[in-house]
Parts: C-alpha cells; structure tokens; sequence
C-alpha cells in the first residue's frame, strides 16, 4: 500500500492550496496514506534509499515529486469526508499500523460525478509494530 508521513513541522499552502507540512521526513518502502497521526515514525525503510534521500529532501518536496509524476494528493480533510471521519462502519480492516477505511474520492475537479471507492490507511501512533520487540 502507498503511503507517506505527516508531520508535525511548519505548515505550508501551496499555490493549488494543498497545505503541506514542511519539515525532514525518511522515505518508507511501504508507503500509504497517511492521516492524523503528526508523530513520524520509521517503518520498513529501505536502506539505501532512505541513506540517499531521507535527511535532504522536505514533505513539500516529496509531493512536489509525487505530482510529477501525476499522482494525486490528497488532503487530511479530503480522506476525512471520503470515510465519514473514519466511521467505524467503514472500516474494512486492521494491519500493525492502523485501520484500514473503505472511502469514496473524487477524481476529477471538472466532474463532481467522477468518484472512485479507495481503501485509505490511518497510521496508527500505537500501531503494534511500532512497538519494541523487548523491553527496555
Ligand atoms: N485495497 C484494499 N481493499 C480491501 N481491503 C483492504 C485493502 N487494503 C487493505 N485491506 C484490508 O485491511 C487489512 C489490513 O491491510 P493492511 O494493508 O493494513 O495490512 P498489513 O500490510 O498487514 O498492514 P501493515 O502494513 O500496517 O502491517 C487487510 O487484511 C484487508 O482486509
């Protein structure tokens, strides 16, 4: 699943009026949506990867990336509205980093009609895996 960190660093809007969190996040293999959590927490990183890039490159910078490459970005309130504030009744399933939504997005700003079921991922702060394997 396609998933990125928010983060609690300075907030920025943009010029499409994405409002972004600007600070260093780390590059996860996995990556999938992210939502309320504004704690960063590193998961299944791939190595070398996240060596080359995690220290340089800011949020606002890595959805300037993921635009390029026309995916779409969506906002917390976005994939709030898409699952009813994260109803219950929506929910579909649970990984070890959080619940996982069923939820309808538009895909189109020139046609309200055009919607897309999604499964969206609320990264959990006390996600089982994010927890040591042994006490400290
Ligand atoms: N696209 C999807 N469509 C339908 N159900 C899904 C979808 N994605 C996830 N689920 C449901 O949510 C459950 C948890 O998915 P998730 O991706 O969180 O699993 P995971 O890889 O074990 O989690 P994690 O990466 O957090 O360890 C799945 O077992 C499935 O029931």
């Amino acid at each position: 699943m396609k998933c990125f960190h928010f983060s609690n660093g300075e907030k920025r809007e943009d010029e499409d009026g994405v409002i972004s969190r600007v600070s260093k996040v780390s590059w996860a293999r996995s990556l999938s949506v992210a939502s309320s959590s504004v704690d960063i927490r590193r998961s299944e990183f791939d190595s070398d990867l996240s060596r080359e890039l995690s220290d340089t490159v800011t949020f606002h910078e890595f959805l300037s990336q993921r635009r390029s490459n026309d995916l779409r970005v969506f906002t917390f309130s976005e994939l709030k509205l898409a699952t009813r504030g994260f109803s219950r009744a929506l929910m579909i399933g649970e990984g070890g980093f959080g619940c996982v939504y069923r939820g309808v997005v538009r895909i189109s700003d020139d046609d309200p009609d055009a919607k897309l079921d999604v499964a969206i991922k609320q990264l959990n702060r006390n996600g089982m895996q994010a927890r040591p394997s042994f006490p400290f």
